[in-house]
């Protein structure tokens, strides 16, 4: 604490003042002016006490101390005259003083109270302002950095973006990897500096550089800027894919195939096209037909006959429970490639009346039919010569190939040797067969002849038995694929099961295809075996037989065959399954 002049004057001076004040007051009044000044001193004090006691502000209290010192000073003095004066001047200037510097200290206190409480908040409101700064910096990203950004979120991510950058000094927008159940799939978003045809065009590179084995697969992306890369990671066709029942209603739904390297399903649409089956012996073609035919035959609208020229039709013999008839000779091939001429005939003009262009099974009346023809090239080599040179199986079939489709007819042709001569001398099947499929096979002639010139189909590539390529509307890019393998017990279990409720087309609307060297007899034994039980009339239209003949033919048969009189059929006897193939709505 300094001690100013400010201090001494009001210390010194103040009870001097009072001092002269007081012996001038004394010498006019006497008594009277010190015993005015002695109770001016007497309630200065109190009030000095009672401002202290009461807390009240330290100004008026220090001021009411000062006057009760001043007043009994000027009382001493007045009342002890001009002697003593001095002494009594003495005492006041020191208490002056102390309560003078008492009361600098006490303010002085209190300043040093406030700068304390000043400090304290100014303190704070950094505190403050370094919470709010560090806040801020945690709410900002990061500035961009400088340099190409190559780190990726995957490693396939980063190889890529480093393997480009390096190719192209070019930096990817964006790269996003996910992983497929056979490798991973990567959308790549290109710069301006670097278009998807030159990125195609070097991809080789970038596979290199990547390191990786397995095959890529590029596809455009959505984007014009935006190129796809699929990763197979080794040959996920290796593995077996068991045969799966499919559960379509109707002829138009597709028939499930096989699975793609993604291991997703292949399926092929089969209504109103004709489907081809080509591939070498033993690589599974015989597989994927009978998956085929059993899908087919499992819908409540498809019927199916079959035609097989090999000695013992030993490929679709199996399959007669789910056929409606099957031609194992030339004569019965070419009884059914004119009778489909006239079902065609017949459901060309239903279609007219109804004035629709194509063939609705619900709406017509007539189902949807599949002729499965195993090994056509024994259709041409024993249907097209002898008596037949005129009318030749191959230009039926190629009639029929080119007309049937709209009315819901369909072939389903299997071969080892497709090539012109089996196909009526057209230079390709592609005009005829919209969904042609192979296994391997590697001659390239017939290669030609399914897939034409394009690149990139070759089914010599086929390595595996069930693996084979599809060209069909849906599927245009030469990826190999695997059937489903469809074990023999499979297949038979499957043709007893759909075979079990297969139900028979209409007598009349079915064929019943010629026996060699048939007697009357023959001919009612054969009906009455593909069909079970039929009226007089019905064996009368399918035996084309008048009725005088049918009775003749019957009554000779007999014990072989009895009549029912509740439903006036005929049937063969004993016949387990007499009541599973009855003719269903007689
Ligand atoms: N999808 C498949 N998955 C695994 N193996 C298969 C598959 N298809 C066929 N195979 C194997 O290939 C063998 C031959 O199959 P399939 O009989 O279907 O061939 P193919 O080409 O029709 O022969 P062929 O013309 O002599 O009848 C089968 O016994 C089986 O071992």
């Amino acid at each position: 604490m300094k001690i100013s002049r400010a201090d001494i004057i009001p210390t010194v001076a103040l009870p001097s003042l009072v001092s002269a004040a007081a012996l001038i007051a004394d010498m006019q009044y006497g008594s009277h002016a010190v015993a005015v000044e002695f109770i001016a001193a007497l309630a200065a004090g109190k009030l000095s006490f009672v401002s202290f006691a009461k807390k009240w502000s330290p100004t008026l209290s220090w001021g009411a101390g000062a006057a009760a010192v001043a007043f009994t000073q000027a009382a001493i003095t007045g009342g002890v005259g001009g002697g003593p004066a001095f002494y009594s001047w003495l005492v006041s200037v020191a208490l002056a003083a102390a309560a003078r510097g008492a009361y600098l200290h006490h303010t002085r206190h209190d300043e040093i109270k406030m700068d304390m409480e000043q400090v304290k908040l100014q303190t704070a409101l950094i505190r403050q302002q370094m919470a709010h700064h560090q806040l801020v910096q945690k709410a900002t990203p990061e500035p961009a950095k400088t340099g190409p950004n190559l780190t990726g979120r995957t490693v396939e991510e980063t190889k890529l973006r480093t393997v480009v950058h390096e190719l192209f000094q070019a930096e990817l927008l964006g790269c996003t990897v996910e992983r497929t159940r056979t490798g991973w799939t990567a959308v790549l978003d290109l710069p301006v500096n670097l278009d998807r045809a030159k990125l195609r065009t070097a991809w080789d590179k970038v596979a290199s550089g990547m390191g990786v084995a397995g095959e890529f697969m590029l596809e455009d992306g959505a984007l014009t800027n935006q190129l796809v890369a699929k990763f197979i990671d080794g040959d996920p066709l290796t593995v077996v894919i068991p045969y799966e029942r499919t559960s379509g209603a109707r002829f138009t739904d597709p028939i499930l195939l096989g699975v793609d390297r993604f291991l997703n399903q292949v399926w092929l649409d089969m209504a109103y096209n004709h489907t081809l089956a080509a591939g070498s012996s033993k690589f599974g073609k015989s597989t994927l037909v009978r998956s085929a035919a059993v899908q087919l035959a499992d819908r409540p609208d498809v019927v199916l006959y079959g035609m097989d020229l090999k000695p013992g039709a030993p490929e679709l013999t199996p399959m007669l429970p789910i056929l409606q008839d099957l031609a194992t000779t030339p004569e019965q091939a070419h009884a059914l490639l004119d009778w489909l001429q006239e079902e065609l005939a017949e459901r060309g003009e239903i279609l007219a009346k109804y004035g629709d262009q194509e063939w609705d099974p619900q709406k017509h009346g007539r189902p949807a039919m599949w002729i499965i023809q195993d090994e056509l090239a024994e259709l041409i080599r024993q249907g097209d010569g002898g008596e037949w040179k005129k009318t030749p199986a191959s230009k039926k079939q190629e009639s029929l190939l080119a007309l049937m489709r709209f009315a819901a007819m369909h072939f389903l042709s299997a071969t080892q040797q497709p090539s012109r001569k089996v196909f009526g001398g057209t230079t390709d099947a592609r005009g005829n067969y919209a969904n042609r499929l192979s296994t391997r096979m590697n001659d390239a002639d017939h290669r030609r002849f399914i897939f034409g010139n394009t690149p990139g189909w070759e089914p010599g590539k086929l390595d595996q038995p069930g693996k084979f390529l599809l060209q069909s509307p849906m599927h245009q890019r030469p990826a190999p694929y695997k059937g489903m393998w469809l074990t023999g017990d499979e297949f038979r279990s499957e043709v007893a099961r759909i075979g079990a409720t297969t139900v028979r087309a209409p007598v009349g609307k079915r064929l019943i295809l010629p026996t060699a060297g048939a007697t009357n007899q023959d001919k009612v034994r054969a009906a009455l075996t593909k069909y079970g039980n039929m009226t007089r009339r019905e064996l009368e239209q399918a035996t084309t037989l008048g009725e005088k003949q049918v009775l003749d033919a019957a009554r000779a048969l007999r014990p072989e065959i009895e009549r029912c009189e509740d439903t006036q059929t005929w049937r063969l006897v004993p016949v387990g399954a007499w009541e599973a193939q009855a003719i269903a709505g007689r």
